[in-house]
């Protein structure tokens, strides 16, 4: 029988202009997403990291953790990367089979409830190369990713459901901002990992 859904776990082109989007709804796994998302929810050492605005400092609206073989500069932090732990290994495996890229650092994001978010921007930081591959991989509730255009501001709405893979490709982080929205409505938990390819 023909998967018309999700062919051999292969990720589905989702058109934009001026870059490249594909959504994968299941990322095939050795675990039930519950059980991925329990175990990243307990193992995690989540921080509330702080950036400063004109001079304040502010806790960012989310906790995070990253991971990896490279230190890596994002949104003005210097962050100093946690070493891969075998869940995290496994995880980078299975998005490394769907996606066909490589990676090697990955940013935890855990949004506690509706209140948190994080605001629009492009991961065009220069240690991620021009065209960076950057694969999302989503647990627990459903927040929506918000793309904008730069110059045109088009917008694009994406939901991230449980257990799906977004990728992100060519020209997208030069062309599109994205960010997740605080919502009116109450929502459980979600946790995002964001991999990356660090030069
Ligand atoms: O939570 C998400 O899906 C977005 C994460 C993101 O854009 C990032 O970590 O750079
Ligand atoms: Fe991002």
């Amino acid at each position: 029988m023909v998967d018309l859904f999700n062919s051999l776990g292969t990720p589905v082109p989702i058109p934009i202009e001026d870059g490249e989007l594909a959504w994968l709804a299941q990322l095939p796994l050795a675990y039930p997403n519950d059980a991925v998302f329990a175990r990243l929810l307990a193992e995690t050492p989540w921080r509330a990291e702080t950036v400063v605005v004109f001079g304040k400092r502010h806790p960012q609206p989310r906790l995070t953790a990253w991971y990896g073989d490279a230190s890596y500069t994002y949104s003005g932090l210097r962050l100093e990367p946690l070493p891969w732990t075998p869940l995290l290994l496994e995880l980078r495996t299975a998005v490394e089979a769907a996606s066909k890229g490589r990676f090697n650092s990955v940013l935890l994001n855990l949004y506690r409830n509706e209140r948190d978010s994080m605001g629009m921007h492009s991961d065009d930081e220069p240690e991620l190369g021009p065209g960076p591959v950057i694969a999302s991989l989503s647990f627990g509730a459903t927040r929506t990713l918000m793309l904008r255009h730069k110059r045109n501001k088009d917008t694009l709405r994406v939901p991230l459901t449980d257990g799906g893979l977004l990728l992100m490709a060519g020209a997208t982080q030069e062309n599109w901002l994205h960010g997740i929205n605080k919502s009116t409505r109450p929502l459980g938990t979600r946790i995002n990992l964001t991999f990356r390819y660090v030069v």
